[in-house]
């Protein structure tokens, strides 16, 4: 079997032009949707990614605010920044880009950011709605997966479900996304027993687990839809070395999967396609209480 691509570059592109249009008409009613986006530090990847952020907002015509603080930056400082966008009306989404550097404690500065501008959906109230299957914002990765197995027509009713990583970011919100769509799901991480005996059980795999090409074809089951949420640097003792790849070996995943998603052109445009989506929701929010229609 050689497996189905689960383009998410194309369906993240076809999202964009969508949300543009949603921008153009929000605009004509005086509201202009905006994000702020701050990068502590010259991590290269987050360089990129917040490069990219401020891009994709250009293209959907929303104004944005790329802030760019010294890896010195106090704790304090950031707060202050953070107060200052939570009272711009301008702006309608603040993302912090992760990781912080380490003096800086991230929950802290997560939980500052007011929950009506938490397009990340990082924030504990944010979490907690989440949880409790009132989402006010839908964390930006797992989202973007739960579009691309809609539009792959994956059917998650009573599947088994097996998400390798139990962060905050991707796997507890993906795992909650998955339990509400009908799925059984099963969370594993670095103190699972038998990895292997989870992942061949699975109907749906997603992998978050942040270590080059881990999954092999030999952990999946035949004809599971396997989705990559990993982004690394293939190390320098394998073919391709440098270039990115996902937390699954692809040649070897794509013999057995009847679906996969592929690093890069996957997960990651799909991650900044539902920030979009995101910060247009709460601009659309804003515009809605100015105007007293309900949302
Ligand atoms: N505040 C946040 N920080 C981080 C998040 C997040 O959702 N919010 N997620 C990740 C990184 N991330 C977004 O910030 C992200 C990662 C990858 C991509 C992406 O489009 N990847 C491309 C390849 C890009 C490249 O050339 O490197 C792909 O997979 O095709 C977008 C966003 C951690 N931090």
């Amino acid at each position: 079997m050689t497996a189905k691509i689960l383009d998410g570059a194309a369906l993240a592109q076809e999202l964009r032009a969508g949300f543009k249009l949603r921008a153009e008409a929000l605009a004509a009613q005086g509201t202009r949707p905006g994000l702020a986006v701050v990068l502590v530090g010259e991590d290269p990847a987050s360089q990129v990614y917040v490069r990219n952020k401020v891009n994709a907002c250009a293209q959907a015509g929303f104004h944005s605010e790329k802030i760019v603080l010294p890896v010195e930056t106090t704790a304090a400082d950031l707060l202050e920044r953070i107060a200052a966008l939570n009272a711009d009306p301008a702006i309608h989404g603040i993302l912090v880009q992760l990781p912080l550097p380490k003096h800086i404690d991230a929950d802290a500065v997560l939980e500052a950011i007011a929950p009506e501008k938490d397009v990340d959906g990082f924030h504990a109230e944010n979490l907690g709605a989440l949880t409790q299957g009132k989402p006010r914002f839908i964390p930006c990765t797992p989202h973007g997966v739960m579009k691309l197995l809609e539009k792959g027509d994956v059917s998650l009713k009573g599947q088994e479900a097996v998400v390798i990583g139990r962060s905050n970011i991707v796997g507890k919100p993906m795992a909650l996304l998955l339990l509400a769509a009908g799925a059984t799901v099963t969370v594993c991480h670095s103190q699972t027993r038998d990895l292997a005996f989870h992942t061949r059980r699975a109907d749906i795999l997603v992998a978050a687990v942040g270590r080059p090409r881990f999954v092999t074809g030999d952990m999946i089951k035949p004809g599971a839809v396997v989705i990559d949420v990993g982004i690394n640097r293939v190390p320098e003792d394998q073919p391709d070395a440098g270039k990115l790849c996902g937390d699954v070996d692809f040649a070897s995943a794509r013999e057995v999967a009847s679906a996969i998603t592929p690093v890069p052109g996957g997960v990651g445009p799909m991650t900044i396609a539902m920030l979009l989506a995101n910060t247009l929701l709460a601009a659309e929010r804003v515009a809605a209480a100015r105007t007293g229609a309900a949302s």
